[in-house]
């Protein structure tokens, strides 16, 4: 079931010198209940104004937002059945853990045993009862992040939104903190937008992935459409790591990614596309041995990467030249001039 969508939204913002910014140009959106949507852009994208947008902390200047097939313009967000968590979790501080979850209950006058009931139905879902009676002051950045949370579902939203949920996590535990978000979720079968300017966090928690950028979607879908069939150089380039490689060839670019390069002699004959890559470095991590140098033949020489893994064990070394091949069914073509998909073109063994 579709429980958001958002059509056509365009917001302008004035900006100094009244200059106009379009912070969102156009952006069409779709999320599914039980479902979880990385929204995925660097600064200033526009990741925030969508999500206040949905909110209802700002009004589209034009398109519509629907949730739950209800048209939500010029409707309040304590009317809208979506939790909002920025990046600040921006908790009260002078209200205890209690008080700052039952808060949007008070906003609604909910009566006050109603609304102990909902307080501590958040807290345990987010482990956290032991801590309703303390101050925000006195809680952990793990801990403030779980009472934001906790404050975000009180309402049971059938849309939670999330601004850089992660980003307060110590790295070494965000990989635990995401499969944990992700139960939650799962649970609850809310549907989910995550905002994050971090690639590997929107693959691994999104089932899709929105990206945006200065205030348009490129392309929305799955980690693995993203991966496998990027719609230009810009997704292309931004997804997967190391990213795309490109070579130039007339009005072309040719892409191929550092895993699908690999020696010659452990990529099969058949539609192959072969080139010698002559070896500057030669980096190894965690197994996987990365390969830097040069590629010439298929196009103009351009500097590439290659990734090989530990059961690849071809001896190659700095200096030398190795005749490296990607398959035919991993090569993607882009417009040159624009960056676009194109249709493949014929470069030659
Ligand atoms: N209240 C505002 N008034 C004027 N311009 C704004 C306002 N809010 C955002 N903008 C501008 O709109 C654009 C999009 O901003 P937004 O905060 O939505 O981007 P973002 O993708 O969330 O970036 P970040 O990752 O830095 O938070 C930016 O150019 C920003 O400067």
């Amino acid at each position: 079931m579709r429980v958001l969508e958002a059509r056509g939204l365009v917001k302008v913002y004035e900006g100094p010198r009244k200059k106009h910014v379009r912070a969102l140009d156009g952006v069409d959106l779709a999320a599914e209940q039980g479902e979880c949507l990385a929204l995925l852009g660097a600064a200033g994208a526009g990741k925030t104004t969508l999500l206040r947008t949905i909110a209802g902390l700002e009004s589209p200047t034009l398109g519509e937002v629907y949730l739950g097939g209800h048209l939500m313009n010029g409707l309040p967000p304590r009317i809208r059945r979506v939790g909002l968590v920025v990046p600040s979790y921006a908790l009260y501080p002078h209200k205890s853990v209690r008080g700052n979850i039952e808060f949007p209950l008070k906003a609604e006058r909910v009566p006050r045993a109603m609304r102990e009931r909902k307080a501590r139905w958040a807290a345990d879902l987010l482990g956290i009862p032991g801590l309703l009676g303390r101050r925000p002051g006195r809680l952990s950045a793990d801990e403030r992040r779980r009472v934001a949370l906790a404050r975000a579902l009180v309402r049971e939203p059938a849309v939670l939104l999330l601004d850089e949920p992660l980003s307060g996590v110590d790295p070494r535990l965000r990989a635990a903190a995401r499969d944990e978000l992700r139960a939650l979720q799962r649970r609850l079968g809310t549907a989910m937008i995550c905002v994050t300017h971090d690639q590997a966090e929107a693959t691994g928690l999104g089932d899709r992935v929105a990206i945006l950028d200065a205030g348009r979607l490129r392309q929305v879908g799955t980690p693995q459409d993203l991966y496998d069939e990027p719609v230009d150089t810009f997704v292309a380039t931004l997804i997967g790591t190391p990213p795309m490689n490109l070579v130039p060839r007339g009005d072309r670019l040719i892409g191929f990614r550092p895993e699908h390069l690999l020696p010659a002699e452990e990529v099969p004959p058949e539609g192959r596309v072969t080139m010698p890559l002559r070896i500057d470095r030669i980096e190894h991590l965690s197994g996987d041995r990365h390969v830097y140098g040069s590629v010439t033949r298929i196009g103009r020489e351009t500097r590439v990467i290659a990734r090989l893994p530990a059961t690849v064990t071809t001896p190659l070394a700095a200096g030398r030249t190795h005749e490296f091949a990607v398959p035919g069914d991993r090569v993607r073509f882009f417009d040159a001039a624009y960056g676009n998909r194109t249709a493949p073109v014929r470069i030659g063994g």
